[in-house]
């Protein structure tokens, strides 16, 4: 135990000092000082590590709050960055392994088809929820996993989608035909949800644990009965980069929870969270059992982390 609150110890410290010089930069624009200390960071919160961000000291808590808030901006102008340099290039699609966490997206696309395939067959309509001026989540499900499914990409930022709309352009006829971007902030989407088979929810949508209860409880409100969620969320260390869902929050959203994924190794950052829609007529029992009846358990040859129940 001394040993953990040691390594934990020595971790805050470090993550504080980067927080610190990070605060410091005159622009989180990409450059090689930027790149630099995120690249740091990234290092620093990927290994897996017994910190709990829930208890950290009141001073920790609000760096960390900091922090995601000036990752989720860096990561933004990076996306940015990204898509003019690609747009610029003939081919863009051909390029796309120059953006830096571009492995990142292949794994996690791969892996969130991979673990909703077992809950919802081939969806017709995908909604993408912060998608970016990258959509690289959603447009690697279309173009490598979900051939015949629809996606609606919904961002608040006109210029991420101008970005995001310009690099689909450059995909085959069969993959643009089904991405839709759309501009909305997520708490005025309503009656539109009731049409998607599978949301998505990500990770920056939602800078806090309460900003994230809240934008459950409006997807739980307007999604259809059925309907899967994939919340993208944050575990151990690496919820100093990214907001964490509270389990809680998905079953107090009317949501029955259907498996966890934190991905073990440094393939994929996110961890993420499948969850259906409950049947309203049932939302009383199921979510009052969902708190005392479902058992976790970790299926044998299943991809490291994940955790899904019986
Ligand atoms: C930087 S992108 C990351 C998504 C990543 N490209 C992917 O494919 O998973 C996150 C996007 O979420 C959008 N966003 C944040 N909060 C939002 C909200 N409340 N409603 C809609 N979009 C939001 C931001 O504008 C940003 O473009």
């Amino acid at each position: 135990m001394e040993a953990e609150n040691s390594e934990v110890a020595a971790l805050v410290e470090k993550i504080t000092g980067l927080h610190a010089a990070i605060s410091k930069l005159a622009s989180l624009s990409p450059s090689p000082e930027v790149d630099a200390l995120f690249t740091e960071l990234v290092a620093a919160c990927v290994p897996s590590s017994p910190v709990d961000v829930t208890k950290l000291g009141p001073e920790a808590q609000e760096m960390r709050q900091d922090l995601i808030r000036l990752c989720s901006a860096a990561e933004g102008l990076l996306e940015a960055h990204y898509s003019n340099m690609l747009t610029a290039l003939d081919n863009p699609l051909d390029h796309l392994g120059r953006f830096p966490y571009f492995d990142n997206y292949i794994n996690l696309s791969k892996l969130e088809h991979d673990l909703l395939a077992g809950h919802v067959a081939a969806p017709a309509r995908v909604a993408f929820i912060g998608s970016g001026p990258l959509p690289f989540s959603s447009l690697f499900l279309a173009m490598y996993h979900l051939p015949d499914t629809r996606f609606d990409n919904y961002d608040r930022c006109s210029v991420a989608n101008g970005r995001a709309m310009k690099l689909v352009g450059a995909a085959d006829e069969g993959v643009r035909a089904r991405m839709a971007f759309h501009t909305a902030e997520v708490a005025d989407l309503t009656a539109e949800l009731g049409a998607y088979d599978v949301v998505f929810l990500a990770a920056l949508v939602g800078m806090t644990s309460e900003e994230k209860a809240n934008t459950i409880a409006h997807l739980g409100k307007h999604m259809a009965d059925g309907a899967v969620l994939v919340a993208r969320s944050a575990h151990g260390a690496r919820a100093f980069l990214y907001p964490v869902v509270e389990l809680d929050d998905i079953g107090r959203g009317g949501f029955q929870v259907l498996a966890v994924h934190h991905p073990a190794g440094d393939e994929v950052f996110n961890s993420f969270i499948v969850a259906r829609k409950e049947h309203i007529s049932t939302v009383g029992t199921i979510g009052c059992s969902w708190q005392h009846e479902c058992i976790w358990t970790t299926i044998e040859g299943v991809a490291d982390g994940e955790m899904s129940f019986k």
